[in-house]
């Protein structure tokens, strides 16, 4: 299972002297022998790069400030996998000392637990599922204004990091110039682009998707620029390329790191004249389109690895656009649930709060495509379908505070290997139908029509699932 990764700020944390006992039994670290480094009446920001307070920051002056999760931390932080009192910085003018009073999960840099640090600005803190940055004031990302929306298109998200996008989309969207986004597989760039596309005066206009990576690379050529009968074996007739298809509108190239080198000149003449020829023709045709392009790689190593054209990198990327992971947007989770339940036609309640809870610590790097298909393997499933949360907080600090231990025997259905596939499925699923009207209609007090809205269901339908299942007491 893949765990977010800490930013590597930390290189420029001097933690060198490993003060492991002498058992060797632990990987602690402490760096009061080196000098501390300078800060220079600099006055340093921390702010939550992810974990549910994501967004938040507070300066620090000189002083002491507790952070935790208690009430009396002077940096109070949700996480539930932050101790109470989980991490002291003392911040003077020469620079921040972190002392790890004794947390439950421990702090980290750079993946390394530590006890006491002297630490610079720029370096990332671990602490639960929160990461931490000690940031120069000087340096603060000059916050863009907070969108009031919580959708953009089918993009959903409430999180600071989504309305910010959600504001920037709403501007480059009225614009012309084309677009490059760039984001982790599943973070919605093809929806971004949609979006763009359906809030631009293009709206009306045709949205082309041409997915690079998808096309063989003999088809290329034919697939963007188009081509006339007889130009290859297989050309019966002449055929328009995706950029004159999407004339008027917008042409969403997909993957658009995965462009082979030899055909990167050619896109790089379409896009600087806004002309294409035909494959086998020598006619140029004008189009009009805006191009919106996608990519999960670093377009930018690509190009310094000779791999992808510097000039096309430039032209593509004249607005851009980055979809952060939903790892670094947790707080996201549970609209975004929501919503996969509304378009699959399921009402909030098709999840327990439990269940919730746990999918707002995974990490998903498979960001929200994978949300979207392990709300539908639980809701189908149940929570085996559930994929392994890493990194929970144990033992519990304050049983209060943390979800209830899953100990239902009804919520864990053993999966009989000694059926056919189809077979151990449709048997789950039966067991999860069961359950799921015995306690729909318990808590509708028997009231079929109530329960059918609720559940989103026909209510013809449900009567004919209770009575498949014997649970339908009305007379027929
Ligand atoms: N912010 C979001 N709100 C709602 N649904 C989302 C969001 N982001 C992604 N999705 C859903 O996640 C799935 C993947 O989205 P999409 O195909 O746009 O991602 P992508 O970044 O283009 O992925 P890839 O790089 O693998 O092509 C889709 O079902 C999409 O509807």
């Amino acid at each position: 299972m893949r765990r977010p990764t800490p930013q590597s700020g930390c290189d420029i944390v001097r933690a060198v002297a490993s003060l492991g006992d002498e058992d060797g039994d632990d990987e602690l670290v402490r760096t009061d022998a080196l000098p501390a480094i300078r800060v220079q009446r600099v006055r340093t920001r921390l702010v939550v790069l992810s974990g549910p307070d994501a967004g938040r920051d507070w300066p620090l002056m000189p002083g002491r400030y507790r952070v935790g999760s208690g009430r009396d931390a002077d940096i109070l932080l949700s996480d539930r996998a932050v101790s109470r009192q989980h991490l002291i910085l003392d911040v003077n003018e020469s620079g921040v000392r972190a002392v790890d009073p004794g947390s439950r999960n421990g702090s980290y840099c750079e993946g390394m637990r530590f006890q006491e640090l002297e630490v610079r600005t720029g370096a990332v803190l671990k602490l639960g599922t929160s990461e931490l940055k000690l940031m120069p004031e000087s340096e603060r990302p000059r916050a863009r204004p907070l969108s009031a929306r919580s959708a953009f298109g089918s993009l959903v998200g409430n999180s600071r990091r989504m309305r910010e996008l959600f504001t920037l989309l709403e501007r480059l969207s009225a614009g012309e110039s084309d677009v490059l986004i760039q984001g982790e597989t599943g973070t919605g760039k093809e929806l971004c682009a949609e979006a763009i596309h359906t809030h631009s005066p293009r709206a009306r206009g045709p949205f082309v998707i041409a997915d690079l990576a998808g096309i063989a690379p003999s088809l290329l050529e034919s697939e963007l620029f188009g081509h006339v009968k007889g130009a290859f074996t297989g050309a019966h007739s002449d055929r328009a390329g995706a950029f004159e298809r999407a004339h008027g509108g917008t042409l969403f190239l997909d993957e658009v790191g995965e462009l082979p080198l030899e055909v990167q000149p050619r896109l790089l003449r379409a896009l600087e004249r806004r002309q294409v020829k035909r494959v086998g023709s020598n006619d140029y045709r004008t189009f009009d389109v805006r191009v919106v392009a996608a990519t999960h790689q670093d377009l930018e190593g690509s190009v310094q690895a000779g791999r992808f054209r510097g000039d096309l990198f430039h032209r593509l990327a004249v607005l851009r656009v980055s979809l952060p992971p939903l790892r670094e947007r947790l707080e996201d989770v549970p609209l975004l649930v929501d919503t996969v339940l509304q378009r699959m036609g399921r009402p909030p309640s098709a999840l327990s709060d439990q269940t919730r809870a746990l999918l707002a610590q995974y990490p998903w790097p498979g960001n929200v495509r994978e949300l979207r298909n392990v709300v539908d393997r639980v809701v189908n499933l149940g929570d085996e379908a559930l994929p392994d949360i890493p990194d929970l907080p144990s033992p519990p600090e304050d049983p209060t505070t943390l979800p209830p231990p899953s100990d239902d025997p009804e919520s864990t259905r053993p999966i009989s290997l000694d059926l056919p596939f189809k077979e151990a499925k449709d048997r789950i699923i039966e067991g999860f139908e069961r359950d799921y009207l015995r306690a729909l209609i318990d808590r509708c007090e028997g009231n079929v029509s109530r329960a059918a809205r609720e559940a989103g269901i026909d209510r013809v339908y449900l009567r004919k699932l209770l009575r498949k299942h014997g649970l339908d007491t009305s007379p027929a």
